[in-house]
């Protein structure tokens, strides 16, 4: 069997991609010739050193940035072939994305925050829904001000699932918080994996954050040098570091 058939069918597939930047007369070489296929309903945790091109390759997933060569298909569809108009629809709908810093909207409440995605998608959750969902079903009209880095950031993983995507996009997600709050934000996120299937990539530099993962990929210059499944997931609750 192989890695791609742990969970569930192949919903996402990255195929030879490449992407450099340059910047003034160099050329970054960002990420080189990456191919990886990645079952519904996965837990993937992607780690390596700053600068081995984990955002890219996160972004470009997410259709944010676009690969120089390769492909990335989403359920058989290439991403990238219907232009700009179509990599946005494919976002919108899609992709769900939550940043080490939250990017709430400091003048709207929690719920405010989560109803500006459900009101541009199709059958959302209901924006109460989502927060329930992260443990803030209490705290829907604070402001972001008013809530911790940890509920912040929980807020920004209700905005990015209620719109029921089916990929989560994380970039760091508890970079920015303590060791605590940290665990109870990746709860969060393996519950969201757990309860709706949602196939879900997290970039960490915490290798132990792995333990949670069903499956371990490592970047380094722009390479995968290990792609390993996790024979013993633990949950977040049980990690340490
Ligand atoms: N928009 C950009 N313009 C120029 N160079 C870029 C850009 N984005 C990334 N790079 C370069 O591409 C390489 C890979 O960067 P990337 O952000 O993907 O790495 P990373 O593994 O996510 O690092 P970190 O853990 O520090 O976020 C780096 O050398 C980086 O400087």
């Amino acid at each position: 069997m192989s890695m791609m058939d742990q969970v569930g069918q192949t919903v996402l597939s990255v195929d030879g991609v490449s992407k450099s930047y340059l910047m003034g007369e160099v050329t970054v070489k960002a990420l080189h010739d990456i191919s990886l296929d990645f079952g519904a309903g996965q837990l993937v945790v992607l780690l390596g050193a700053s600068g081995s091109g984990k955002s890219t390759l996160l972004n470009i997933v997410g259709g944010l940035d676009v690969p120089d060569s390769g492909t990335v298909s989403f359920k058989g569809q290439d991403i990238n072939a219907k232009g700009e108009a179509g990599l946005t629809a494919f976002r919108r709908r899609s992709i769900g994305f939550v940043f080490q810093f939250y990017n709430l909207i400091a003048s709207l409440s929690a719920l405010e925050n989560v109803q500006l995605v459900t009101e541009l998608v199709e059958n959302p959750m209901p924006p109460e829904e989502a927060l329930r969902l992260v443990g803030l079903g209490d705290r829907i009209n604070h402001f972001p001000s008013q809530l911790s880095g940890g509920e912040q950031q929980r807020v920004a993983i209700a905005r990015a699932v209620a719109k029921r995507p089916e990929l989560l996009l994380c970039d760091e997600p508890t970079g920015a918080l303590d060791y605590r709050t940290g665990k109870l934000v990746l709860e969060v996120i393996e519950k969201v994996n757990r309860e709706l299937g949602t196939t879900t990539l997290v970039i960490t530099h915490n290798v132990s954050i792995s333990g949670m993962a069903d499956r371990i990929i490592t970047l380094r210059s722009g390479e995968v040098v290990e792609d390993r499944r996790n024979e013993k997931k633990i949950s977040p609750s049980e990690l340490s570091w």
